[in-house]
């Protein structure tokens, strides 16, 4: 993850002319480089949120802490300015939602940080317990409440004053001793957090007198920050959630034949595992025997079963559901693909999205602001304008409360981890709140041919020997050669040997060539012959020479669909066999390219294959930018081309299409849960191999984007309407907390709607 943040932003533009070019792979591709330049585009992102990334040492150690005192979002500045001096504190990370703060440091002592912590009130010291029972705390609290109340109807009803101050005093100590500690701690630190201004507010009201409104403000405080606390917990379990669908122990066969039940995290890579109908899979594996319908929703998202027979694969987490399976472990505990997903939604929580850093930076100010504005209020009119000072003392701690930027900090990560966590339920691993927030701003998404528009599991149709070798010579040459190579032609090619049960020859000097092909020697007899295996450009790389009846016949074939590779004699540079292959489009690629245009977005095909294969899976699916017979670096000059136009997201496979997908603002891959390369270098992983989840998160990504404007909207204009009212006097102290806290649970809530709608 980290040294995939670090590729991001070094993203540069470049300009280069080149062409779509319709016809074969003779394209020369050295046009492309002589006339781009590329200059450092200046990314927002660069700017790091908290600490520098690149400046930390090497030997630097992590240390990760659950405060559950992280209660106002303010309080990560409280933590920062109190680490800002120290030096072997290299990075700062927030996980407000999970409250986990992650240090890395190169301290000797860890326990430094623990002091410091426990300095400014946000780690319990251990030495000295001062906590209560939850018990004891809802009764203090309950009877605060109380004698809030109480107070305030005894100020009514025109009760002594002195009985009228004890009852309210009683109710702050009750509910509020911990506000005015943390906020003695902010004001020692010279931080502006809500515990302050709260402690202000209060003292403020007692010195003036407003006795009852002391104790209604810290009792409706205390209240709302109990609730916001619990609905920030449900969040929070959202993602914990997803973990908790694996089985904490599974039935393993010993070497003895029996069953015996072990914990999950014992398990080994290998080892048979079996799940009993109604079982959830403990762990990653490929089915031994046995077959079920297997609910995948956890990783997938799709709610339909899935019909498992052997060899497929198993994932934790799943639900097995009416027959029996035994499966051989292929991951162990920590490291499945649920475990890799909630990992991922982790490290997503932790980056701030582009409108979170906005609203951070705009607290900053605000807060200052309002505070030197209550300051005015509270000395200016009693000064110039001989207005009465406990009047305009009020004013101002009306102002205060109203001062708190809680509501905008957290209205938006707590809509974008609601969105995160959707995403996930519909197997969308978005792997951060920027993503989300720019899928709705793409321009252009380009897609991978093999394996993304089309199935990725070509059959072989041909083989049409062009020497003295006969078509099953030819394809036990071809298989020999592919059996060493990943690429879905090769297995087209091994496939279709294996039917025909002949034996393999030995390769000897392989050498496979990213987008040509690939090459080796096979014995014949006495002496080694050295053989190449692929495409046109291949070919002329290698100077086998092709005759113009050659030629047509491969541009046929191409022009129906079919991919032609050609098996050729190195040495003689002749060619021997050409081999035609078709790989089946994706019954959805077409509806989702029209959807896609109809929201607006345009669409390209980036393919290694030839210009006519390609043409005519554009004109299936409907995409008419198509740029063929590329390498990897261009495809990835490609993209930077379509950011000319605007953001850019790439749909590859994640195995050749990695430097493309690193290079667009989005880079997603396709079938996340089958490979762990495709989970690892995507921003954006749909778990199954459905084109349609394209359309989805950009439907998500608008949706947040309205709930976050919502929110921010909520959040200022309720502040505004105060501001106002204050100003104008009608306001007062009680009304301004529940404005406050009232603003936090309705962004608070609102964003957890995203969660609700699936
Ligand atoms: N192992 C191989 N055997 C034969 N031909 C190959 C092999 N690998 C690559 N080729 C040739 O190189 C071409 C480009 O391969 P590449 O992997 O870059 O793209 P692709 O998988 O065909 O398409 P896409 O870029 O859409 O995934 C293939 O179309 C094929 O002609
Ligand atoms: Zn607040």
């Amino acid at each position: 993850m980290a040294n995939y943040l670090q590729l991001k932003p070094k993203k540069q533009h470049s300009h280069g002319h080149s062409h779509a070019n319709g016809g074969g792979c003779s394209h020369d591709h050295g046009e492309h480089t002589n006339h781009s330049h590329t200059h450092a585009h200046d990314e927002h992102d660069a700017v790091p949120a908290v600490g520098d990334k690149s400046a930390v040492p090497s030997n630097a150690s992590v240390l990760k802490l659950t405060l559950t005192a992280m209660d106002c979002p303010t309080e990560a500045n409280l933590i920062r300015q109190a680490f800002a001096q120290n030096e072997q504190i290299h990075l700062l990370e927030f996980d407000l939602i999970n409250r986990v703060l992650t240090v890395t440091h190169t301290l000797d002592d860890e326990q430094d940080i623990h002091r410091k912590l426990i300095d400014i009130d946000l780690l319990d010291d251990p030495s000295k317990s001062t906590s209560h029972s939850p018990q004891i705390e809802w009764a203090m609290f309950a009877a605060s409440g109380v004698l809030a109340l109480s107070s305030e109807l005894l100020d009514w009803s025109g009760a002594n004053t002195y009985v009228v101050a004890i009852t309210a005093l009683l109710a702050v100590a009750l509910a509020g001793t911990s506000t005015l500690k943390k906020g003695w701690t902010a004001l020692r630190h010279f931080n502006l957090n809500i515990n302050l201004l709260m402690s202000v507010a209060v003292i403020g009201a007692l010195l003036i007198g407003q006795f009852p409104e002391a104790a209604v403000v810290i009792f409706l405080f205390t209240l709302a920050e109990k609730i916001e606390a619990a609905s920030l917990d449900r969040a929070r379990n959202a993602i914990s959630a997803l973990q908790a669908h694996a089985p904490e122990s599974a039935l393993v066969r010993q070497e003895n034949g029996t069953w015996q039940l072990s914990p999950s995290n014992q398990i080994n890579v290998g080892q048979i595992v079996r799940a009993r109908p109604g079982e959830r899979i403990a762990l990653d594996g490929i089915v031994s025997s046995g077959t079920s319908s297997v609910n995948q929703a956890p990783i997938t998202g799709e709610s339909m079963p899935v019909f498992k027979n052997k060899g497929d694969a198993v994932f934790a987490g799943s639900l097995n559901e009416d027959g029996s399976l035994e499966y051989q472990v292929t991951a162990a505990a920590g490291s499945t693909t649920l475990d890799r997903i909630a990992t991922a939604i982790q490290q997503a929580q932790q980056q701030r999205a582009p409108t979170e850093r906005m609203i951070d930076r705009f607290a900053k100010i605000y807060t200052p602001c309002v505070f030197m504005a209550a300051l005015l209020m509270a000395t200016v009119p009693p000064l110039l304008f001989a207005a009465s000072w406990h009047d305009s003392i009020y004013k101002a701690l009306v102002l205060l409360v109203i001062a708190c930027p809680c509501a905008l900090v957290i209205s938006t990560p707590v809509t974008v981890v609601s969105a995160l966590t959707s995403a996930a339920r519909r197997g969308i691993l978005v792997k951060g709140g920027q993503y989300l927030e720019q899928a709705r701003h793409l321009k252009t998404i380009a897609f991978d041919k093999t394996g993304t528009l089309t199935i990725g599991k070509p059959v072989l149709n041909n083989i049409i020997p062009l020497a003295n070798l006969d078509q099953a010579m030819c394809l036990q040459l071809a298989a020999s050669l592919n059996s060493l190579s990943q690429h879905p032609i090769a297995n087209a090619i091994v496939e279709a040997h294996k039917k025909q049960a002949r034996r393999v020859d030995y390769v000897s000097n392989f050498k496979s060539l990213t987008g040509r092909g690939v090459m080796g020697d096979i014995l014949n007899e006495t002496h080694p012959i050295s053989y190449v295996l692929g495409n046109v450009l291949l070919m002329a790389e290698t100077k086998v020479k092709l005759t113009t009846a050659q030629i047509s016949q491969i541009e046929q074939l191409e022009s129906k669909g079919n991919t032609v590779v050609i098996l050729a004699h190195a040495q003689h540079q002749i060619a021997l066999a050409l081999f035609s292959v078709a790989d089946q489009v994706r019954e959805n690629s077409q509806a989702t390219i029209s959807q896609l245009r109809s929201m607006g977005i345009n669409t390209a095909m980036l393919t290694g294959d030839n210009g006519r294969t390609a043409e005519t899976v554009g004109q299936e699916v409907g995409i008419t930018k198509i740029y063929s017979c590329l390498l990897p670096e261009d495809k990835q000059k490609h993209i930077a081309e379509l950011q000319e136009l605007g953001p850019v997201a790439m749909l590859g496979d994640g195995v050749n299409d990695a430097p493309a997908l690193a290079r667009a603002d989005i880079g997603m891959t396709l079938g996340a849960a089958a490979s762990a390369t495709a989970l690892e270098t995507a921003d954006v992983a749909f778990m199954q191999d459905d084109l349609s989840k394209i359309a989805e998160l950009i439907t998500l990504s608008n949706r947040c984007s309205k709930v976050l404007i919502q929110n921010i909207s909520i959040a200022l204009g309720i502040k505004i309407c105060f501001f106002a009212l204050t100003l104008l006097g009608y306001s007062n102290l009680w009304m301004a907390v529940f404005a406050d806290m009232g603003a936090s649970l309705i962004v608070i809530f609102n964003g957890l709607r995203l969660l609700k709608q699936d």
